[in-house]
């Protein structure tokens, strides 16, 4: 049987797209995803579903792919990925932010014109209204309220306004960076994953099919055409497009096992080459970041509360979009552990390198390569110690970093370094005359025919907030741009 389109993976960007795609009855849609595919959303486990548990991104655990990364030379980690349908929608943070102007404004070919109009169309604001935010999508977007808000939220953001941090009311709004609460894709304590929001509920449509545990392996050519997809069992399914939605990790990986990349990694992993593009898995981003502990207050916090309750964005002194962020973990993340502050470079100068595996299902090789530039280590300190500093004005804790000098600092940065787990730019879209790009604001693979990218990966730079919100993003537009209908941008404010 041929498809119109194979969408492979289905997470945030995958689902989006697979469930506007079939809004017209007359294209047959394939979505396969390598991990479960329920049909229910109440056939999610309990961690799954419920958004004050982290528990669901363990890497040891049923719902991951286990990605380990060198954060620095020496120093390793593991990030558990989503891998079930949902992707990483379905074990992340639930934070629900758009990307700033400044992010949008420099992706070739798009723009924050270009890109609201499909934010607004995914969500379904039920705090905020107006021309930016949209009342009818599929996307639940909360903010902490009422009994939800912890009291520590409070006194974070009482914190942040003492030590000259401005309001920024609405995460969402288009806003200069400053002190506001965390918008969650949220419905009475339930992770509203991009399965349930995008699929499920459309499972009766006759031209969308979802098929759980089928790893693809490859895509298949034929010549400068994509034709289909072989999965790791050998099956072959035919596609007028292939359309790879895998994440940041998987999908530069597929590239690389059909013969799409730079010629030395591939060598390198055994593999072929069929079409040669450098830019695949190199110069990717990702935020580092660090924990500030402090002391849980024993405030209580209701049991459907999400964790991440409120965040500050600061300009470090050349960014005037934000390029620090301090994240409240209201939530311990153990039984009588502390509380903590997540304190993230969000526009980091550092780039990493992926070495691929050589066979499918296995996750590639990361080299983050964080803080080799002065200017990123400068404003990792620089936040930590902004961090430190409203903890102590807060009443938390005493500022840790007091004290510290910089190479003190340095030293501690480096021993807590950790990732917030946002890899982008895997795949990163561009014209043709930037040897780097892979994709074309299209998103299509340069220099070959029926493949696009659709996913994380296509960023040309990890935005300066969370990518969840993208993610839904480009799929909603990725809908468009293949029907050949992409809205024009509305009116509204600058
Ligand atoms: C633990 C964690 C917490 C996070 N918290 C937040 C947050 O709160 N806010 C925020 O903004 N961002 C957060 N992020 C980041 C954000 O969730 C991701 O960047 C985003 O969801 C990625 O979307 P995607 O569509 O690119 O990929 P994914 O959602 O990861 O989807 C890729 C899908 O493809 C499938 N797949 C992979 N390979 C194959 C294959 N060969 N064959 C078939 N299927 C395949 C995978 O199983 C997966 O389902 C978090 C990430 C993690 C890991």
């Amino acid at each position: 049987m041929s498809w119109d389109v194979v969408v492979v993976g289905g997470g945030s960007a995958g689902c989006a797209l697979a469930g506007r795609l079939t809004e017209d009855p007359r294209r047959r849609v394939l979505l396969l995803e390598a991990g479960t595919a329920v049909s229910d959303a109440a056939a999610f486990s309990p961690d799954v579903r419920d958004v004050a548990s982290l528990a669901a991104a363990d890497p040891d655990g049923p719902h991951t792919w286990d990605v380990g990364v060198e954060l620095l030379p020496g120093k390793h980690t593991r990030v558990g990925r989503g891998r079930l349908l949902g992707g990483s929608s379905a074990v992340n943070g639930a934070n629900h932010l758009r990307a700033t102007r400044a992010d949008l404004d420099a992706w070739p070919g798009w723009s924050y014109e270009a890109t609201l109009p499909y934010y607004i169309r995914g969500e379904r604001d039920l705090d905020v209204r107006g021309p930016l935010h949209g009342d009818r999508g599929p996307v639940p977007v909360v903010r902490p309220a009422g009994e939800l808000r912890a009291p520590v939220t409070e006194r974070f953001l009482a914190a942040a306004a003492r030590v000259g941090v401005p309001a920024e009311p609405d995460k969402n709004g288009d806003q200069p960076p400053g002190a506001g609460l965390v918008p969650g894709n949220v419905r009475r304590g339930v992770r509203v994953n991009a399965a349930m929001a995008y699929v499920l509920p459309h499972l009766a449509r006759e031209n969308l099919a979802v098929r759980g545990d089928v790893t693809v392996a490859r895509v298949l050519l034929v010549g400068d055409r994509a034709v289909g997809v072989e999965c790791a069992d050998g099956e072959r399914i035919e596609a007028g497009e292939v359309v790879l939605a895998a994440g940041s990790v998987c999908t530069p990986q597929l590239l690389a096992l059909s013969g799409v990349g730079p010629p030395d990694a591939l060598h390198t992993a055994g593999l072929p080459v069929r079409h040669e593009l450098r830019g695949v898995g190199r110069g990717y981003g990702d935020h580092p970041s660090v924990y500030l502990a402090f002391p849980d207050p024993g405030d209580g916090l209701h049991p459907e509360a999400p964790g991440a309750q409120a965040v500050v964005h600061l300009d470090a002194g050349d960014d005037p979009a934000g390029d620090l962020e301090i994240l409240l973990f209201a939530r311990p993340f153990a039984p009588d552990g502390p509380c903590h502050l997540m304190c993230a470079l969000q526009a980091p100068e550092s780039r990493g390198v992926m070495g691929f595996a050589s066979g499918p299902g296995e996750p590639p090789r990361l080299e983050h390569r964080y803080l080799v530039s002065g200017h990123d280590r400068a404003r990792m300190r620089q936040v930590v110690r902004r961090a430190g500093e409203m903890l102590a004005v807060g009443g938390l804790a005493l500022d840790p970093t007091r004290g510290s000098d910089d190479r003190a600092l340095d030293a501690w940065i480096t021993a807590h370094l950790t990732t917030s787990a946002h890899l982008c730019s895997t795949a990163k879209l561009g014209p043709a005359s930037d040897p780097d790009a892979v994709v074309d604001p299209e998103l299509r693979v340069h220099g070959l025919r029926g493949l696009r990218v659709v996913d994380t990966s296509v960023l040309p730079t990890v935005p300066r907030r969370g990518p969840a919100a993208t993610a839904l993003m480009l799929g909603e537009r990725a809908a468009d741009l293949i029907a050949g209908t992409v809205a024009e941008a509305p009116a509204h404010p600058a």
